[in-house]
């Protein structure tokens, strides 16, 4: 009784590591070379697939081979130092090929056509890829659902980014910009500190990425919290944090589970979770409580969520999809995330290209100062900045603030002439697509706003080529007003300075979650 007792529990153990052994065996070697052989059957070609970590080791050290020194000169051909891997895989593979992100082939996907049919799919068909335990400290809200929940959350936070909505939101941006201005300008006061004895500088060197970080911040917290503006502020830092804390565990662990682990970074994790879900919970009590009562003038962004969500809690059946306090906290979170760091990158490679190419900062500066003088831009004479519109869209093209997106095959899906297995990744490279002489004629590598004087549409040699935002219905909800809060931007620091790169700039953009300078971005400041 007791042999077959023990001989049961082994048999049934081993069965157990068999059953586990099989699924690792599938995960890590027979699944991957399934995949490859159904990309390779259908003509695609790409890396080959490498145990576990596919391209993982060939990506890092080209990384760090590449990150080791700035770009040798100004130029604009940055993809040999942001994208390497996938740079060297389309030299041999072709435009259409794979490389291994770990167990997964990741195909480039650079025809814009197939793109936009990428994008513009119903969701359920090619989805985002699931973003693991850390990742998901920072992406939150709309970034991180599908389906339904995702349509809900959309058609509920659409209305506070309406173009009337975003015309109240300027006041709060010039505020910032104010504040912009005036901290540059006490600089040139000797000493630096505004109070000194008026002896004043020339010239003032500013390194403008940080400056720019601050900007977009606090525009964000302004603008997203209106009159809880000091809470935003604080919670803008402990999500700046925490979106520290995460790249730099990142780049560091390769853990699965990592975030689940007792250690004292994840402790410090949690507790900035905890103070931000306090912080916006006493606000949107705060809020909702006024709205009920009808006492809420409230033009910001918290405030028009609320109200859009107590809308849909009233209507019929909306109970159900209205978001939780939770979905709020989520969606307020993700738009620090979203929209801080990638306008203050668009804003400071627009200083930097206006500063390699001072005929078009002279350009953009007399179009400003046509337009209004030495006044405070106004909405409508900002919607009539051409050429600062063209600039803008030229830095977006060269410099695109997220560089690549990427959708993952659920099930089997056709797209063009090959059908995807599930479990494909499709990397859409924005940076490639902008960057491409097919797509954009021999000058794609030259800095010329020119090419957008008519319009996005008429700016690439086919359509869909230009695609900063992203595109379909997940297009960047927050494009206008990353627009509006560049363009207002750009056009104080034209009315009030000119500038060029101080010696000390090395041109050296780099990917860490979007593409920040790596060294800064100093710049002389002169006064006008
Ligand atoms: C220059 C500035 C910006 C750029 C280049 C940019 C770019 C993008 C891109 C490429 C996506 C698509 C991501 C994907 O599908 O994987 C996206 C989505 C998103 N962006 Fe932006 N963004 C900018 C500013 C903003 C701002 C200011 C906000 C909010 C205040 C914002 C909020 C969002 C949100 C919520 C999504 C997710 C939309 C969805 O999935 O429905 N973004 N953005």
């Amino acid at each position: 009784m007791f042999w077959s007792v023990v001989l049961l529990l082994g048999s049934a153990v081993a069965a157990g590591f068999v059953v586990v052994f099989l699924r690792l065996l599938n995960w890590a070697w027979l699944r991957p070379r399934r995949l490859d052989r159904a990309l390779r059957a259908q003509g695609l070609k790409g890396t080959t697939y490498r145990f576990v970590y596919g391209d993982g080791a060939r990506m890092e050290q080209l990384r760090k081979e590449r990150e080791a020194k700035p770009l040798p000169d100004l130029t604009h051909d940055i993809i040999p130092r942001i994208a390497p891997l996938f740079q060297e895989a389309m030299r041999e593979y072709g435009k259409m090929s794979f490389v291994w992100l770990g167990t997964h082939p990741a195909v480039t996907i650079m025809d814009p056509d197939l793109v936009k049919e990428v994008l513009s799919t119903k969701f359920g068909h090619f989805q985002k890829h699931k973003p693991d335990s850390l990742s998901r400290v920072v992406v939150t809200g709309l970034l991180l659902h599908e389906g339904e929940k995702w349509a809900n959350h959309r058609r509920i936070i659409n209305p506070a980014f309406h173009t009337e909505k975003l015309k109240c939101m300027l006041p709060a941006f010039s505020e910032c910009c104010d504040e912009l201005i005036e901290r540059w300008e006490k600089l040139f006061v000797a000493g630096g500190s505004g109070d000194g004895d008026g002896e004043v500088s020339l010239h003032r060197e500013v390194d403008v990425w940080p400056e720019f970080q601050t900007f977009t911040g606090d525009a964000i917290s302004r603008t997203a919290f209106g009159s809880s503006f000091e809470e935003g502020r604080r919670i803008f830092q402990l999500q700046n944090e925490l979106g520290e804390i995460v790249v730099d565990v990142a780049q560091r662990v390769h853990l699965p589970g990592y975030r689940y682990l007792p250690t004292k970074t994840n402790k410090r994790m949690d507790k900035i979770l905890a103070e931000i879900d306090v912080l916006m919970r006493g606000m949107i009590e705060q809020r909702e409580e006024a709205i009920r009562k009808g006492g809420s003038r409230n033009t910001d962004l918290l405030a028009l969520l609320l109200e859009s969500n107590l809308k849909e809690s009233a209507e019929q059946g909306g109970s159900e999809t209205a978001m939780t306090t939770e979905d709020v906290i989520g969606e307020c979170r993700l738009f620090y995330f979203a929209g801080h760091e990638t306008t203050a990158v668009l804003l400071t490679w627009t200083l930097v290209a206006l500063s390699m190419h001072p005929a078009w900062q002279a350009q953009a500066r007399e179009e400003v100062l046509r337009v209004f003088g030495r006044s405070k831009p106004d909405y409508s004479g900002l919607s009539r900045l051409k050429i600062v519109t063209m600039v803008i869209y030229e830095v977006l093209r060269l410099y695109p603030p997220a560089t690549m997106i990427a959708r993952e095959t659920y099930k089997e899906m056709k797209l063009g002439d090959v059908t995807y297995p599930p479990g494909v990744e499709l990397i859409l490279p924005i940076v490639f697509i902008h960057h491409d002489p097919e797509f954009w004629g021999p000058d794609a590598g030259e800095f010329n706003p020119e090419r957008f004087a008519e319009g996005i549409s008429k700016a690439s040699r086919v359509p869909g080529a230009f695609i900063p935002f992203s595109g379909g219905p997940r297009v960047c909800i927050g494009q206008n007003f990353a627009m509006l809060e560049a363009k207002l931007c750009l056009a104080r620091i034209l009315q009030h300075f000119s500038f060029e790169l101080s010696p000390s700039y090395a041109h050296a953009p780099y990917n860490v979650l979007t593409l920040h300078p790596q060294y800064g971005a100093p710049i002389i400041m002169q006064r006008l």
